[in-house]
């Protein structure tokens, strides 16, 4: 053993410390299992010993030390064979841990509490989240916050300085106060926002974290959530899944594993047995075979755990915002540089003999400028984006969709392509068995038919053991309880009623001895069994009809006489095939072939010819409520759906007409086309035709992704649906991907960006134009906060130089931001998708944030604004004979209003619908109301804070006035670019 150790090529300390704690291990095993006996009376639990080796060590597990647990843990990360040989093997490892294949553990509540108290939960602690401090220094450094900081609170000390000096530095001190109070709510808002968006994707992340795992308790199956494992668990493992703690194989056929080295890229394909490699690691994806594995090790023991605790789960930043901040901070260094330059005119058109009166003045310059900078900064737009996201992921979730990439909102908007599968997406999530044919007679779906019992019996056979369904207990009377892929499920379903099948009953006298297991590669799946007190040997396949008809020499009639099948023959079962197919029947066909053993001659392989075709059935899986609909709408919206299915062309074509795909009235051979096919299309050929390509048949995962790489070459933006996990690569690929919630594999939900818990279409169409909302949202927040920005910048840059003061105070600035921030927030935050985003193209990806007509919009308001402001700031005392504090008052005014208008004019991009929608959005409509209370306060009430003047009914009127002129500004320029384009 010693020497078998040092062949194994680990570290030689951590070998002689293995060696060492399995000697330890087995003492102790042995020494408690000459205990047993005497303890199982006293024991807290009590299994049922129902095996008949009664000398079975059964609670040893709760009285191993922790030595003991840790070789179990140790052997199968270093997964060692000569240690698990030591301890007697895989099935003498699940006897100590209280377990078998066929009845798992119990499910007593007790006993998982004890197994949990023993050998821990399988949970790993969360990374710590970021606390609202964490988020709050974030958004002070990430932005130009942190000059404006700076430089109010050096303003701050220059006025206390003058203070001390003369008396009048009051109101100085009260601006400076102002403008470091903006400075930290802003901070706070978007701190908030963003704590409030970690929160909702923890939450998702949660939600996708915890996924349901199918284990055996008390000979019974039940799907638990990955958390509730324990060690003892006996977990059913099928392609696709991911294996959820580390465990040894008990029983299997064919298990490949992908294992990815420490979480990363690496991923290494991993075949599995019992004799020779029965080790299963957490987090490994089952990629072919199938089997039942027992669970030694969960949570932190695992590897998995250790990565998971301690993965980042910090929000990644969508490329749009990544874009937001980089422009806030161009736009605030801007800002500092034009501050830089007002300060420096002030400086220079103001010289001050005595060197106090300098510093004076300077500080009022300082204040006048950081006052423009704190105007021209957008840091509502980072936060609006922030805000946006958060609250469509809420939407989302209350309506069953679970973003798990942030950026994916944004790539919605622009996708021109949707790949999508065909059944349980576009289709309903079951099937039917409509009809069967035996030879070259049919049978319908619904009750009990006569055949000949050796044919029944053999199809029985092959329907009820070549078949990974979960089946309940199966009572007389009622209905069969079955969970699996739709397609076995109605296989089952039928066989039971129309066949009379006792599923339990066939399982218990026939043996299986290989399994080759269903993919979409393959399209069939087969196993080999034998019955019990038999020489012979049976292969069943299953499969797409046109799949297992080459397979098969001789077909049964229904009185059980078998028929070669020669040329005439196959051509009328193809045209039966194809009959069936073409009224969008999934058509799936029984193969079986018995050899003799001779003598002791053992035989073992899978046949795959000569076979005896039993039947052809057909099943029905109509289209979803709903989906014609959806299609149409993506259709009008510019976005091609494509559906690519495994089924043959003929069902696939029919299933298209009726969803709507196809018309009907297409040339079949341009529109529809089968994977084989188009692999091999030239590479010229494929781009020419993929545009009209609107079916893909008898697809294999690979061509899927062929198709989506070739659609991306030719400009395309794609999204793609996805269940299994051959569609992983393709998922890897594609610019979005949805993935199903019930019918999708946990390798297909890991990749995905956005899992839809009902699988339908019609979300996809819906979140479509969610995704289009989300984009325009944060176009037309861009255009309203720059337009505030520029005007200011503007309007405060030219009456500083020429009046030598800002116009506005630090607290009206304050309250001009503020006001733009929340109008914005709340205006285009919670806009709901509307009918007109759906009848636009989708976005250019190519497109600036900012486009030609975004500018342009935005630029005639800002310079509109900035002249009104000017001319007030100017002539105003001229023209309306005004006090200068009632003319302060009034610019500030028609400031607030003029964006309280324009706020309407940002909402329609295109259209003059200034009001469309507005009623509908209750939040808006309440802000809109909040901010114009607030503002009439400001000027009524609280004059001294705002340092305003109370204003006369004409001068509302003339505020109002001016600023509601800015609906015909935008009104003008937007039939100037509709008469242009
Ligand atoms: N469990 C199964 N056993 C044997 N054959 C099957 C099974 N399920 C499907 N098939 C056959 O394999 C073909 C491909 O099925 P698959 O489930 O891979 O389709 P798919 O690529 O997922 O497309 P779709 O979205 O239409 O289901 C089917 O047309 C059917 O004939
Ligand atoms: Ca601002």
């Amino acid at each position: 053993m010693i020497v078998k150790y040092f062949s194994t090529g680990q570290r030689p300390q951590r070998r002689w410390r293995t060696a060492f704690t399995a000697i330890r291990f087995l003492r102790t095993i042995s020494h408690f299992a000459n205990k047993v006996p005497k303890e199982t009376s006293v024991s807290h639990f009590a299994i049922d010993i129902s095996s008949n080796d009664h000398d079975t060590p059964y609670h040893v597990f709760s009285h191993l030390n922790d030595v003991a647990r840790k070789t179990l843990i140790n052997m199968v990360k270093e997964k060692s064979i000569e240690l698990l040989n030591e301890l007697g093997g895989v099935q003498r490892v699940a006897t100590i841990l209280g377990s078998n294949v066929k009845e798992g553990i119990s499910d007593c509540e007790n006993d998982l509490l004890h197994r949990r108290n023993v050998f821990g939960a399988n949970t790993y602690p969360k990374p710590p989240r970021r606390t609202f401090l964490g988020f709050s220094l974030a958004a002070l450094k990430g932005s130009t916050m942190i000059i404006l900081l700076v430089c109010a609170v050096l303003s701050l000390g220059f006025s206390f300085e003058q203070q001390s000096e003369s008396k009048h530095g009051y109101s100085r001190w009260y601006d400076d106060v102002s403008n470091i109070v903006a400075v930290f709510l802003v901070v706070a808002l978007c701190a908030g926002a963003n704590f409030w968006l970690s929160n909702e994707s923890r939450e998702v992340s949660y939600a996708s974290d915890d996924i349901k795992v199918q284990v055996v308790r008390n000979g019974r199956h039940f799907l638990v959530s990955i958390f509730d494992i324990v060690v003892g668990d006996v977990v059913s493992l099928r392609i696709g899944d991911k294996i959820p703690a580390n465990g040894l194989l008990l029983e299997g056929f064919c298990l490949q594993v992908e294992e990815s080295n420490n979480g990363g890229e690496l991923d290494n394909i991993i075949s599995v047995d019992v004799s020779r490699n029965p080790f299963l690691l957490s987090g490994a994806k089952v990629i072919d075979g199938l089997g039942f594995m027992i669970v030694t090790s969960v949570g932190m023991d695992t590897l998995w755990g250790e990565i998971m605790s301690s993965a980042n789960i910090d929000l990644e930043e969508t490329p749009l915002q990544e874009s937001l901040h980089k422009l806030t901070s161009c736009i605030g260094k801007a800002g500092l540089a034009v501050a830089m330059m007002i300060f420096m005119v002030l400086l220079f058109n103001n010289t001050q003999k005595s060197f106090s009166e300098m510093l004076r003045a300077m500080v009022g310059f300082l204040n006048s400028s950081m006052t423009v900078l704190n105007l021209a900064i957008p840091e509502g737009l980072p936060l609006a984006v922030t805000l946006t996201l958060a609250y469509s992921m809420k939407r989302m979730k209350d309506e069953n969709v679970m973003a798990r990439k942030l950026s994916s909102f944004e790539t919605m908007a622009s996708v021109t392509t949707i790949c999508s599968n065909k059944t349980g997406t576009l289709t309903l999530n079951q099937m039917k068995v409509a009809e069967l044919w035996i030879g070259e007679e049919a049978f319908g779906g619904g009750s009990l038919i006569e055949i000949e019992p050796g044919v029944s019996k053999l199809l029985k056979e092959g329907l009820a053991l070549n078949n990974t369904c979960i089946v309940g207990e199966q009572n007389a009377g009622s209905t069969l309880e079955i969970s699996g892929s739709p397609t076995e499920k109605a296989i089952l379903e039928w066989g039971a009623t129309c066949l009379g099948m006792d599923i339990k009953e066939i399982k218990q006298d026939c043996q299986v001895i290989d399994v080759k297991a269903f993919n979409s590669e393959r399209k069939r799946s087969g196993i080999l069994m034998r019955k019990a007190n038999e020489k012979a040997i049976h292969t069943h396949w299953k499969g797409g009809a046109e799949i297992i008809l080459p397979m098969c020499s001789y077909y049964y009639e229904r009185n059980g006489t078998v028929k070669d099948m020669n040329g005439e023959e196959r051509m009328e079962l193809e045209a039966i095939i194809e009959r069936m197919s073409a009224k969008g029947l999934r058509s799936i066909a029984f193969g079986h072939r018995k050899v003799v053993e001779q003598n002791d001659q053992v035989y073992e392989k899978l046949e795959q010819s000569g076979l005896t075709l039993l039947g052809i059935a057909g099943l029905e899986n109509p289209c979803r409520l709903g989906v014609k609909e959806a299609i149409n709408l993506c259709k009008e919206a510019k976005v091609n759906v494509k559906m690519i299915t495994g089924d043959n062309v003929y069902t696939a074509t029919a299933v298209a007409i009726e969803c709507g795909i196809l018309n009907g009235e297409e040339e079949t051979a341009k529109v529809v086309v089968e994977g084989e096919q188009f692999r091999n299309y030239s590479v010229e050929e494929r781009m020419k035709r993929i545009d009209r390509i609107r079916v893909m048949a008898r697809s294999s995962p690979l061509d899927k992704l062929l198709m989506v790489q070739c659609l991306q070459r030719k400009g395309h933006v794609v999204a793609v649906t996805g269940n299994g996990s051959s569609d992983v690569p393709t998922l890897t690929k594609a610019d979005v991907v949805f993935s199903m919630g019930i019918q999708g594999t946990v390798a297909a939900k890991e990749n995905a960006d956005i899992v839809m818990l009902d699988d339908s279409f019609t979300s996809i169409a819906r979140l479509l134009s969610w995704g289009r909302c989300f984009l325009s949202n944060i176009h037309n927040f861009i255009q309203f906060q720059l337009t505030v920005n520029i005007a200011a910048f503007v309007f405060n840059f030219i009456a500083a130089v020429y009046c030598s003061e800002a116009p506005l105070t630090a607290a009206q600035v304050l309250w001009l931001n503020l006001l733009v921030d929340i109008l914005g927030v709340f205006a285009f935050s919670t806009n709901q998708p509307t009918d007109d985003l759906m009848r636009n193209p989708p976005a250019d990806k190519q497109e600036l944030l900012i486009s030609y007509s975004m500018w342009k919009n935005l630029l005639v308001q800002a310079l509109y604004q900035a002249a009104i402001l000017l001319t007030l700031q100017l002539k105003g005392s001229i023209i309306f004979r005004m006090t200068k504090n009632v003319k302060k008052t009034v610019i500030f005014n028609t400031f607030a209003l003029c964006q309280v208008f324009n706020v309407f004019n940002a909402r329609v991009s295109e259209k003059n619908k200034r009001l469309e929608g507005i009623v509908k959005n209750k939040v808006f409509l309440m802000a809109i109301g909040g901010v114009v209370f607030l503002q009439v306060m400001m000027v009524e009430a609280l004059n001294k804070v705002a340092n305003t003047e109370k204003l006369s009914l004409t001068q509302w009127c003339a505020c109002i006035g001016v600023a509601a002129l800015s609906w015909l500004v935008g009104w003008v320029c937007q039939l100037k670019s509709n008469a242009c384009s």
